[in-house]
């Protein structure tokens, strides 16, 4: 009996971790917590490595600025272990053996840059030499921030994503920064063969005029010579401004999708709430968050705690019941059975295309059930009718029992 509790307490157990460290805290305290409390340790131990810097400052406050260090290097340490542990409970990787979705998060960026956060302190147990590089691994920790500002993975993911844009203006840049630099070889070089001696020599004035820096160390004093600066210039502010451009007009596309605006056409669209009137369906786009996800996406986990119901904006999503699956589409909802009957989730919710949603936590569903008690209504009806449906499957029971134990033996199984 102990040995058949042990993995379902371990599944659950992981499953909460991952949900501590990993849910961005939407609807949960200790999460909100948790988060908080590593966000302030990856300022704090920053803060101190710069000032550290600082002979004098660290003179003055080197012993905090290790207790800093100590506290901070134990807690990523403890948080890398935790986050290893629990990456099978990670959506991206819900389908993978536990073991190979480890190895597929340990690989991903935001756990090699939480390695390298605790690298440094590791390293030290091996290596004696005071190491600069060390240093600058130690304010990696920095990056760790972007796991918890969506704007910041926003960025990541344009430069991603228009990678090969950049690269080819990165190319085209170095054309001109070469093709300049040898023109001013040409052009310069008796008269000041000190600076452009060589094509090599001559690229750093390239550098820094395509870059409209202008350091003023090396200028050209021939009238040729400053031809070739002002067409150099001029290709500079052209070249430069590309890349911002495609940055630019990327990340305003990125945010658009990612934070679609949540619009009154598209609440009012939905059955739920076409019998509101103007003030109500006013007060409810104020709770409703916006999500986008891709096809595969698995939105709501069974057996996971529930925070939040769902909307469809748009697309699809499959419910993954042991009597065959069942589709929802726009304007239909999901994620209020276990809301409502204070449960955990009842079913996997998968994106079977890309979808937005309208996400409504579960503090504001009750305040605002508590004020239109008619929409309370309707979505107990929904909520009943699909614990309904599940009771009358064939041995409903039965097949959710087998599910949990498929469940459990693939996930706990492994170490
Ligand atoms: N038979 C069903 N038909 C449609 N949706 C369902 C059915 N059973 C469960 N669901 C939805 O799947 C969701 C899984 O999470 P919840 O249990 O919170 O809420 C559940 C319902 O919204």
């Amino acid at each position: 009996m102990r040995d058949e509790a042990q993995p379902l307490r371990l599944v659950r157990l992981r499953r909460r971790t991952h949900f501590l460290l990993d849910s961005g805290g939407v609807g949960d305290r200790t999460a909100q917590l948790v988060h908080g409390a590593l966000v302030t340790l990856v300022i704090l131990s920053v803060a101190a490595v710069v000032l550290e810097s600082d002979a004098d400052i660290a003179a003055r406050y080197g012993a905090i600025f290790a207790a800093i260090e100590y506290v901070a290097v134990a807690a990523f340490s403890v948080e890398y272990a935790l986050r290893l542990w629990s990456a099978p409970e990670h959506r991206l990787y819900a389908d993978l053996p536990p073991l190979k979705a480890r190895a597929a998060f340990a690989l991903s960026a935001s756990a090699l840059v939480d390695l390298a956060a605790i690298l440094p302190a590791l390293l030290s147990f091996f290596l004696t030499a005071d190491l600069r590089i060390l240093l600058i691994l130690r304010l990696a920790r920095f990056f760790k921030l972007a796991r918890y500002s969506p704007g910041i993975r926003s960025i990541v993911a344009v430069l991603e994503a228009e990678r090969k844009a950049l690269a080819a203006t990165g190319v085209v840049l170095f054309g001109v920064v070469l093709l300049m630099a040898a023109a001013m070889y040409v052009v310069e070089r008796d008269a000041q063969p000190e600076h452009f001696r060589s094509i090599p020599a001559s690229m750093w004035w390239a550098i820094q005029t395509v870059a409209t820096v202008g350091y003023g160390d090396v200028t050209p004093t021939t009238a040729a010579g400053r031809i070739v600066a002002a067409v150099t210039m001029v290709m500079g502010f052209v070249m430069l401004g590309l890349p911002v451009g495609i940055v630019a007009t990327a990340f305003a596309e990125e945010i658009h999708r990612r934070d679609f605006v949540v619009t009154w056409s598209m609440v009012a669209r939905a059955p739920l709430f076409a019998t509101l009137d103007a003030s109500a369906i006013a007060e409810i786009m104020r709770y409703l968050r916006a999500q986008s996800l891709p096809p595969g996406a698995l939105v709501v986990r069974r057996g996971e705690p529930a925070h939040s119901m769902y909307f469809i904006a748009a697309g699809e999503v499959e419910i993954e019941l042991a009597e065959g699956p069942a589709r929802l589409g726009e304007g239909q909802f999901f994620g209020e059975v276990a809301l409502l009957r204070k449960t955990s989730r009842t079913a996997n919710v998968r994106a079977i295309t890309p979808i937005k949603l309208l996400v409504l936590d579960a503090f504001d569903l009750h305040v605002f059930l508590q004020r239109n008690p008619e929409v309370g209504r309707r979505i107990e009806e929904v909520a009943a009718s699909r614990a309904e449906f599940r009771a009358r499957s064939r041995d409903g029971d039965l097949i959710e029992a087998e599910i949990d134990e498929r469940d459990i033996a693939s996930r706990a199984g492994a170490p």
